[in-house]
């Protein structure tokens, strides 16, 4: 039999204000435990896709579609409050500047408190010894001394392991990653994508990594969707992709990977939307 996907979207298209389209009819499966890489350049709607799983679109967004199903619930359907709810266990994120994931108000310990306030059954020693144990599964040195520092005291690459260890707190089916290693040198981007490896073999997690970084998408990804100008236009395995892309902007996407490789530099650039994407040449 089949599994069942853990996120399963269905002919998704979301406007602002009812004008402009950034996402325009778009299907996408995540299967249990995969690791699905969403690509594209800046402003092909992939923050957009994946805001309105979690919810967060605002009030100006409208999403319409035949359905948009996470852990088998279908969001299209609920309530904005029933939608609140399957988040927790549904769906959790990790965002791309881990300083501004906290806040600097508070010591880390007490925010992560506040992650497990769907849990009223724990005491709140309990609740300590879990999130100790949630940032020493993070590979965080001394998690009692960082459970009581300030997030100022911490380094980029620490915090990002602890956003992280924060969302597989409320044990969601899908972690949502958007570009959750492009504020960060070379060294920590490694150690977060082993990080999160190790994660989805250990706890089974689904991932949907969001980035602009194929490299990124290489290390960690099974199957890989390229997103441009709001449609999905070619999705498959991620050897299959890098071996054989079959699309013109997937083509344009991974020369130009190439060049910036070259070059140092570290975005992708867009690509006008006069051209017609299958034309797009390198
Ligand atoms: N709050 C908003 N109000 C109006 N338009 C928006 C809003 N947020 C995004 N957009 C528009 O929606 C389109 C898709 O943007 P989105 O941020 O989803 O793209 P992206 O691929 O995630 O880009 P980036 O990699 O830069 O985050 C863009 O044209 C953008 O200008």
């Amino acid at each position: 039999m089949t599994p069942t996907p853990i996120l399963d979207l269905d002919d998704i298209s979301i406007s602002y204000s009812g004008v402009a389209r950034a996402v325009s009819s778009v299907s996408l499966r995540v299967m249990p435990g995969e690791v699905v890489g969403l690509i594209g350049e800046s402003g092909s709607g992939k923050s957009t896709l994946a805001h309105s799983i979690l919810g967060l679109l605002p009030a100006s967004a409208s999403v319409e579609g035949r359905h948009m199903r996470l852990n088998g619930q279908d969001l299209l359907a609920a309530s904005a409050n029933a939608r609140r709810h399957l988040r927790g266990p549904g769906a959790a994120m990790v965002f791309q500047n881990p300083m501004a994931t906290f806040s600097p108000l508070h010591r880390i310990g007490r925010q992560l408190m506040d992650f497990l306030w769907r849990d009223r059954a724990s005491s709140p020693d309990e609740k300590r010894r879990r999130i100790i144990h949630a940032l020493a599964d993070a590979g965080i040195s001394d998690p009692e001394a960082r459970f009581d520092a300030y997030p100022f005291e911490l380094s980029g690459g620490m915090l990002q392991r602890i956003s992280i260890a924060a969302a597989l707190l409320m044990q969601p089916a899908l972690l949502i990653a958007d570009e959750p290693t492009t504020a960060l040198d070379v060294t920590m981007e490694a150690q977060i994508l082993h990080l999160m490896r190790e994660l989805r073999q250990r706890t089974g997690v689904s991932i949907l990594m969001i980035s602009h970084q194929l490299g990124v998408i290489a290390e960690i990804c099974d199957r890989v969707a390229v997103m441009y100008a709001g449609r999905i236009v070619e999705e498959g395995p991620v050897e299959r992709i890098f071996a054989d892309p079959r699309h013109g902007y997937t083509k344009a996407l991974l020369s130009c990977e190439l060049s910036l490789v070259e070059d140092g530099a570290a975005r992708l650039p867009a690509i006008s939307w006069r051209d017609e994407p299958g034309e797009v040449r390198p």
